[in-house]
């Protein structure tokens, strides 16, 4: 069976690839996210999936190891994950009554160094709402590790007007892609344990 390793501490990250059902574990990718500022949106994540792939690569050649990046785009401006209460209502208030991408880079790195990757942009347009409800979905914490500051399948989904696209790409890990790159890698499915 073959080893696949998740480079992500992302708990949104882990739970799609649960519901995936091939077993695999997880590896903390440990890099410097900085990117050229020079880079656009699209540009870093997928340098940045590649860059948390190859590094957990190193230290497991013979293993099959899924890096992915996220990042918001409103506007001309990326966002990333917020660092605080104050940063993710800045956030907020740049997305609501507005329409916004979150894109996301895989990257798919087999034992000889054989690579798989992909972008995936969702498009999510959010309701207007009063600085009363915005502190109130504040209070639900769910900004917490999450870039842009929501969670779609959570209460955050009251905040959305549309979206099109993967909806799991949005949580973390655009799945139908993950499984593409998965099956052109020559992953099976359904295996009995
Ligand atoms: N549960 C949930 N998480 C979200 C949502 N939108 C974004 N996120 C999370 C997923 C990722 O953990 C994070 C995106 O930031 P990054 O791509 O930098 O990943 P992160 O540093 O969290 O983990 P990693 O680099 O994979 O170890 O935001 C959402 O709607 N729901």
């Amino acid at each position: 069976m073959r080893d696949l390793i998740l480079a992500s501490t992302s708990s949104a990250r882990r739970a799609l690839m649960d519901g995936l059902g091939l077993p695999y574990r997880t590896q903390s990718p440990g890099v410097d996210e900085q990117v050229s500022s020079l880079h656009s949106a699209k540009e870093a994540v997928r340098e940045l999936a590649e860059r948390k792939a190859r590094a957990v690569h190193a230290r497991n050649p013979e293993a099959w190891v899924l890096g992915a990046d996220q990042l918001v785009e409103v506007h001309g401006q990326t966002l990333t994950k917020p660092e605080d209460r104050s940063a993710a209502r800045a956030q907020l208030t740049r997305l609501l009554g507005q329409t916004h991408d979150i894109h996301t880079g895989v990257c798919l790195m087999g034992p000889g160094g054989q690579l798989f990757e992909g972008l995936e942009t969702a498009r999510l347009t959010f309701h207007a709402v009063t600085p009363e409800e915005l502190e109130r979905y504040l209070d639900l914490n769910e900004w917490e590790g999450c870039c842009g500051s929501y969670r779609v399948e959570g209460a955050g989904q009251a905040l959305l007007a549309r979206l099109e696209g993967d909806r799991s790409n949005v949580q973390g890990l655009p799945m139908v892609m993950v499984v593409r790159l998965l099956r052109q890698a020559g992953f099976t499915f359904f295996e009995r344990r």
